[in-house]
């Protein structure tokens, strides 16, 4: 049979290639962390500001201290924050502490256990019992960075380091790609919330709720729209109340069905001028062949497939790289590893694979994959089970035990220390 399917990879190019990039906004540093930066930041001091001391001990001159046994007079104290404003000569110490600026004359630490201190004031002899390197504990101006290094790239998704970095830097606001606007819509008379009383032909809307999740998780502002009934008018209204956002998902109503009205409803005949201009509609996928793709009026419309697992997997794979894109973000789209295969699998067809599967880590480190036997697209308690999914490729040959296999791990999230 010809595959008038459209490939994963060039449904995902259409779709990340029409994502509108967020603006940026300035947010506190207390609210960075996970957002992603929208300009590179430079350092706006340096760091350390001065030479301090790695140690508590003595500031000294370090020709006065590269031999054992030299006595010196202990003239003064610079604790860290402090700065001792006088010049240390030839045969004098300042008591230094860890962070401590070097003062005026000095160049070198000798560590306190190094010392033997008549007493622990101002005025005391302490003779060096061991020699000890000129330069050695000093840590020097701009050892760590210096006003002006970038040490933070636009599209990087900040981590606590990065939180800690623009602090110690002394940028105290950062400006961040806005969250992407995700309006959520499930479609169908049977859907109902959560929690709604309950019937023999309704089913519990998942997705919504499992596609919030993972759009906050990647980065995105969540919006439930509430549930579209399966009439056209219905599923009109509620589109049309999706004005401000930045995307569009509906789930269900994506098939062939004569309830599955998502492309008839929104059809430019049925919604008007405004309505869907439909990029793609099918897909060489498995679950989520009859995946929609266009824009209604200037909104992206990303139309997942009602079944759970088939809207969850195309929201990992098609979803968070959009959302990604929207922040622009750097680096790879999805992480991907290889595995090796704990069973034998069979030839695949023309559509390509997203097997849910459990991974581990063998004795070696390595990782092996082990695919459910049931693979049905309404089955989430797999899914929720699951903390893969294995990819194999349109027309796979039979694989065996042991061979080498991609997979998506799903518990790698966007949020890093
Ligand atoms: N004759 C054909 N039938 C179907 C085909 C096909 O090619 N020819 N494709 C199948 C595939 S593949 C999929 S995937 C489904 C998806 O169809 P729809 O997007 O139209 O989804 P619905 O029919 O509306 O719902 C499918 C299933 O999922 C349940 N559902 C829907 N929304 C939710 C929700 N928010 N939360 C939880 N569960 C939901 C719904 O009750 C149905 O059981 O079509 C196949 N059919
Ligand atoms: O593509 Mo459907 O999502 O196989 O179940």
């Amino acid at each position: 049979m010809a595959n008038d399917l459209l490939p994963v990879e060039q449904a995902l190019e259409r779709i990340l290639a029409a994502m509108p990039l967020m603006p940026g906004e300035e947010v506190p540093l207390t609210e960075a962390h996970g957002r992603t930066a929208a300009a590179d930041i430079a350092a706006r001091r340096t760091q350390p500001p001065e030479a301090v001391s790695a140690m508590d001990g003595y500031a000294v001159r370090g020709a006065d201290v590269a031999t054992a046994g030299a006595k010196l007079k202990r003239i003064g104290t610079a604790p860290a924050g402090h700065v001792f404003e006088g010049t240390v000569g030839p045969g004098e110490a300042v008591r230094i502490f860890t962070g401590g600026a070097l003062p005026d004359g000095t160049d070198t630490i000798v560590i306190q256990e190094d010392v033997q201190a008549s007493a622990e004031v101002d005025g005391a002899t302490i003779e060096v019992t061991e020699a000890t390197k000129t330069g050695a504990f000093v840590r020097p101006a701009g050892l760590d960075f210096r006003e002006g290094d970038i040490r933070i790239k636009a599209g990087q998704v900040l981590t606590a380091r990065d939180v800690g970095m623009a602090a110690a830097m002394n940028v105290p606001w950062i400006e961040v790609r806005r969250k992407p606007r995700v309006a959520i819509l499930p479609t169908g008379d049977e859907i109902i919330r959560p929690g709604d009383p309950t019937g023999p032909n309704k089913i519990v809307s998942s997705n919504s709720y499992a596609l919030a999740a993972l759009v906050r998780a990647c980065g995105g502002e969540p919006t439930l729209l509430g549930i579209a009934p399966d009439t056209v008018e219905g599923i009109q209204a509620m589109v049309r109340g999706a004005s401000g956002a930045d995307i569009l998902i509906t789930t269900g109503g994506a098939s062939v069905g004569e309830h599955d009205l998502i492309r008839e409803a929104l059809g430019t005949d049925a919604f008007g001028p405004d309505g869907l201009d439909l990029d793609f509609w099918k897909i060489a996928m498995r679950p989520g062949k009859p995946l929609i793709f266009g824009h209604v009026g200037r909104t992206p419309l990303l139309g997942l497939p009602g079944n759970p697992v088939s809207t969850i997997v195309c929201g990992t794979i098609f979803l968070r790289p959009a959302i990604a894109t929207m922040l622009g973000r750097t680096g790879p789209n999805t992480t991907m590893l290889k595995a090796r295969l704990a069973k034998p699998l069979k030839e695949n067809d023309r559509r390509q694979d997203y097997l849910r599967a459990v991974y581990h880590l063998d004795e070696n480190g390595e990782a092996v994959a082990e695919v459910f036997e049931r693979q049905d697209s309404s089955m989430l308690a797999l899914l929720a089970e699951a903390n893969c999914l294995l990819i194999r490729s349109p027309h796979a040959p039979p694989a065996d035990a042991g061979e080498k296999v991609d997979i998506v791990p799903l518990g790698i999230g966007s949020i890093s220390i």
